[in-house]
């Protein structure tokens, strides 16, 4: 089923990563004119290319730093998702000032882009570590959020809607520790652990997009989604990691890297006041007032936030067998059980 109109142009930023690129095969299934992505390694792309194989995919390399890169790959586009982004905790904790490059003014860019070009709506890709932030990642991501909600305030007869979405970690993206801890486990190492007790959301990318999907199309704007999701503790993944691949649970526990939390926040108590509850998503709509706070004294809320927020550790807390039921449903997880197994028979 098409969620977007026949024919329509979609920019994907940063559409070689891996949310980029399960949201160019989800359009490239649906009716869609063109979808282009923008990002800077002209190899990951080559590769693409010759994966997907679809004429309807155009490359275009840049840097969302560079605003006349990104304002020629936004001309005659309809739709953005904006992906792009400097992603891991530690590093950006030795690069600060490359997070703020690329994330805040490189976000504004792209808005600032997609206004330019009457882009009809703008959905930016956010995460649980903007929220009380406490890292650099975290931080410019907060910093990101909020350039679109002021986009929105400040435009208030734009034709660019812009809005953002907001996840927990993504399950087997480039890098993350699911990978990791496999390859450890195949070479015969023990999982390196951060900390045991440390909590995360795991949610799978298929889960995701659909989100995108809604807010292309029903976002109001500065709207913010948040996807639910599930938890576990870092100990618990690594044990059914080392229960699905059939060896004994000895974790190697390293300690906390560079800026990271013990538990993210998905929502804040702030942010649920504000929130209608949709099941599955939250959306927190605009605070669109503007300076003139005595003007609205009727309209202020009382009791100003919600008596707990959405996090990591007071949300759903898998076990390790529904860990291991989850992990199943990924594809990527089950071709490495299937080479394991091969290299064991062999
Ligand atoms: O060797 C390791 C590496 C990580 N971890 C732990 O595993 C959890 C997840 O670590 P990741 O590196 O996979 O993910 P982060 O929580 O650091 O988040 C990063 O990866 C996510 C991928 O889903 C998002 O991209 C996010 O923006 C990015 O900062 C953390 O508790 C971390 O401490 C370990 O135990 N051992």
């Amino acid at each position: 089923m098409s969620f977007l109109p026949a024919g329509c142009r979609v920019l994907i930023t940063g559409g070689t990563g891996s949310f980029g690129q399960t949201m160019v095969r989800r359009l490239l299934r649906q009716d869609v004119g063109e979808v282009r992505v923008l990002s800077r390694d002209e190899a990951k792309q080559d590769t693409m290319r010759r994966r997907i194989g679809d004429d309807r995919v155009r490359y275009h390399v840049g840097d969302v730093r560079d605003f006349d890169t990104v304002l020629r790959a936004t001309r005659e586009v309809d739709f953005i998702f904006h992906a792009a982004a400097l992603k891991q905790v530690p590093s950006c904790e030795f690069f600060p000032l490359e997070a703020v490059r690329t994330n805040v003014l490189g976000s504004a860019n792209v808005i600032e882009a997609a206004e330019t070009c009457g882009v009809r709506s703008v959905v930016v890709l956010s995460t649980d570590k903007a929220v009380y932030p406490v890292n650099a990642m975290g931080m410019s991501k907060a910093l990101m959020e909020k350039v679109a909600q002021a986009h929105a305030r400040n435009n208030p007869r734009s034709r660019t809607t812009v809005s953002c979405v907001r996840y927990g970690n993504v399950m087997f993206s480039r890098g993350s520790v699911i990978p990791l801890f496999i390859e450890q486990i195949r070479a015969g190492r023990a999982p390196t652990v951060t900390d045991p007790s440390m909590t995360r959301f795991l949610m799978s990318l298929t889960d995701s997009v659909e989100l995108v999907e809604h807010a292309f199309t029903h976002a109001r704007p500065g709207d913010v989604f948040i996807r639910k999701a599930s938890a576990c503790t870092i100990g618990d993944l690594a044990t059914a990691l080392c229960q699905l691949f059939d060896v004994p649970a000895k974790l190697d526990v390293i300690g906390v890297r560079h800026g990271e939390k013990l538990d993210e926040t998905l929502a804040s108590r702030e942010e649920l006041a504000q929130a209608e509850d949709f099941g599955e998503f939250f959306r927190v709509p605009l605070d669109a007032r503007d300076l003139n706070y005595a003007l609205y004294v009727s309209d202020g809320d009382p009791a100003g936030a919600s008596s707990a927020a959405f996090n990591s550790s007071n949300a759903h807390r898998l076990a390790v067998p529904e860990i291991i039921a989850l992990l199943r449903t990924l594809p990527e997880v089950n071709e490495e059980l299937a080479a394991a197994e091969l290299v064991m028979a062999s």
